[in-house]
């Protein structure tokens, strides 16, 4: 509003062109004369006593600077003088002490951090720069550029100020430092490194103090791995506890370093065990631990130790104190996934696909509602269920209007996804031999809209004599849920020998059944899938060894595209040489629960009686093949092609797949 005055020289303001509200600009105002003089620029700016403190303080630091830079460019000039600046030379070391003298007190915080050999972050410079500078804010303001720039000629500072190798070697001395925090220091300084490229140098100059640094930061790193080793060597690791110590209680931290320690040196056990130490005794003592780690019984984590090489026992142990992501089946008789995804995505539930090798999984990261208690649940559109418990029935690959027989369904989740490849057609018989249970199998199949099924609750062992010819049957057997203790704890203390073995003489009993319910003439089928929830040899490889033997039946692919394979031989067991054919999985390897998968084909109704050798073979050679003379419970002549298929059955040969290491 109004006119302006012009303080400059006539004519040097410009008057403003443009379309203004009067087509003709008014005249500047005639200053009144005895008014005050505006700044002008012929007279000299008096200065406050502040601004001529700053402006003192300025020029201190562009003299310095100019000091340094010649420093600089003199040490570069010869090439043994790069080494002079590497271990500051006595005359770049009294430079440096001169402008540290030039800091005040408040500024030892500052000095200090930027150097010691860790050099300080970008971040943390400009937080100390921030804070501790005695230039504050306004002066930042008034100086505009001036303000960066001198930011950016102190990281240069203190580049020159960092520290050198020699402080690097002392802080080694201290002992090993924490990997995470090399690395975070090895990036510091790299970028530190290309950061500080001042642009004032040549670049030759910028290539020399880029390779000082690396040098320094290649040696300091050599250091560290020479002193550990030094440690490793002198083997301040681990002293093996004096007898009567062996019993006394630790506490848990202490149990956790010991069991690292052992674990250290079983890994290379010539070069550091104790002299007079037998491997059994550091093996004994490291069951003890994970015993009282993991809260184990002996017997249970000594059979677990015996399935996996070291490292991967420690992983599946501590993977088993974790749950599981909460996983769930898609009802497709009822709905399609991205239908559902999008309906429990509106209900604040966030999910993705399980991953590629199902079509019908989800994984739920986390819910705002009960994720058992949605509308969807209810209507039935899915099912809570475990990614593991998806593999059985996709390697059993249900057939619409087949027959197949679920042996030991409740609460239904594997009886349920076959009827819904089913697409509810054929026969489903849902048997289980707890009426209590089984009532869950009603409730989720009225709930999913299964129609094609019938529940029973048989002792599965005697289904051969109710029902009989199933294109398939899944044996989804009772175990002692080794591969659930995440979901289950209580498995760690309370599965003994006895149970073990209740176990597997069940699973053994229900398998030959399942296999006796199987019609082999199935044009579609004539398979069974054998699977549990543990981890256990004894009730996998073993169970499905024993049936190779006792009826004539073959391992096939399972389908999966995933999973390890079974065991063809354990410590000294020798399994079926096919039994690669069966899916391991695990806790630690595939994000799931502990699971084992078989599939087996039936070739006849043979029922071979020559082996009586129960369990397994241990390092002997048998005959398997069977007595063909008298061998036949069943009526039904054997064809020719399938005797010899099972005359070819692979013989369990010592020492084969020795080296299967799962
Ligand atoms: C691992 S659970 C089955 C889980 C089921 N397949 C599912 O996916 O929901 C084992 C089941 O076997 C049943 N069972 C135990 N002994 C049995 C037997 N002799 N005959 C039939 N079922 C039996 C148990 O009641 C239990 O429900």
């Amino acid at each position: 509003m109004g006119r302006k005055a012009q303080f400059g020289e006539l004519g040097v303001v410009k008057q403003t062109k443009g379309p203004g509200r009067k087509a003709k600009k008014q005249k500047p105002p005639k200053m009144l004369p005895g008014l005050p003089k505006p700044e002008g620029d012929d007279e000299p700016k008096k200065l406050s006593h502040r601004q001529k403190q700053r402006a003192s303080r300025r020029t201190k630091k562009k003299e310095e600077k100019k000091l340094i830079k010649k420093e600089r460019k003199k040490g570069l000039k010869k090439e043994e003088d790069v080494q002079n600046v590497n271990g500051k030379s006595e005359e770049t070391k009294k430079i440096k002490r001169e402008i540290v003298k030039q800091f005040s007190d408040s500024n030892n915080k500052w000095l200090k951090s930027k150097s010691t050999p860790v050099i300080a972050e970008k971040d943390d410079d400009v937080e100390s720069y921030d804070s501790n500078s005695d230039i504050d804010d306004e002066e930042l303001e008034e100086n505009g550029e001036n303000g960066v720039e001198s930011y950016d000629e102190d990281i240069s500072d203190d580049d020159y100020l960092a520290g050198t190798l020699d402080d690097v070697d002392s802080s080694n001395e201290s002992g090993i430092e924490d990997a995470s925090l090399k690395k975070k220091k090895k990036a510091t300084k790299k970028r530190k490194v290309d950061e500080s490229d001042d642009d004032e140098l040549l670049p030759i100059e910028k290539a020399a103090k880029k390779l000082r640094a690396e040098k320094k930061i290649e040696e300091a790193e050599a250091n560290e791995e020479m002193n550990m080793q030094i440690n490793v060597a002198s083997q301040d690791v681990f002293v093996f506890p004096a007898e009567d110590q062996i019993d006394e209680h630790i506490p848990i931290p202490e149990v956790e370093q010991r069991i690292k320690d052992i674990l250290l040196v079983l890994s290379n056990f010539n070069k550091f065990r104790e002299p007079n130490r037998s491997r059994q005794e550091y093996t004994d003592l490291l069951l003890k631990d994970l015993c009282t780690y993991f809260s184990y019984n002996t017997f249970l984590m000594e059979k677990i130790m015996l399935l996996f090489p070291l490292e991967d026992l420690m992983a599946f142990l501590e993977a088993s104190e974790t749950p599981r992501p909460v996983t769930i089946r898609t009802n497709s008789l009822k709905t399609r996934r991205r239908e559902l995804a999008q309906s429990l995505i509106n209900r604040g539930v966030n999910l993705d696909p399980i991953g590629n090798w199902s079509k019908v999984g989800l994984v739920v990261y986390n819910s705002t509602v009960p994720i058992g208690a949605t509308p969807e649940y209810l209507a039935g559109h899915y099912m809570l269920q475990a990614a593991s418990s998806m593999l059985p029935v996709m390697a059993l690959a249900p057939q619409e209007n087949e027959h197949i027989l679920d042996m030991c369904a409740a609460p239904g989740g594997k009886a349920s996804h076959i009827a819904a490849i089913m697409k509810n057609t054929g026969v489903l018989i849902a048997n289980d031999v707890n009426k209590n249970r089984a009532k869950a199998v009603v409730g989720n199949f009225h709930r999913m809209g299964i129609a094609n099924s019938v529940i029973s609750t048989y002792d599965g062992r005697h289904i051969p004599q109710i029902f009989k010819n199933f294109d398939r049957v899944l044996l989804d057997a009772p175990c002692t849920g080794t591969g659930v203790i995440s979901k289950d704890s209580g498995v760690k203390m309370s599965k003994d020998e006895t149970d073990l073995q209740r176990c597997f003489t069940l699973q053994r009993e229900l398998l030959l059944a399942a296999i006796d319910s199987l019609n082999y003439k199935s044009s579609t089928g004539g398979y069974l899938v054998y699977s549990t929830c543990s981890v256990l040899a004894e009730e996998n490889e073993c169970v499905i060894d024993y049936a190779l033997k006792k009826r004539d039946v073959k391992l096939v692919d399972t389908g999966l595209s995933f999973g390890t394979e079974g065991f063809t031989n354990l410590r000294h067991h020798r399994f079926h040489p096919t039994m690669k054919l069966t899916r391991r999985f695990y806790p630690h390897t595939h994000n799931m629960d502990g699971f084992f998968v078989a599939k087996l084909k039936k070739f006849s109704n043979i029922i071979p009686k020559n082996d009586d050798q129960d369990d397994f073979e241990e390092e002997t050679e048998t005959n398997t093949e069977p007595d063909n003379s008298n061998n036949s419970t069943e009526e039904e002549e054997k064809p020719k092609e399938k005797v010899g298929k099972m005359n070819k059955k692979p013989k369990h040969g010592r020492g084969k797949n020795r080296n299967n290491k799962n």
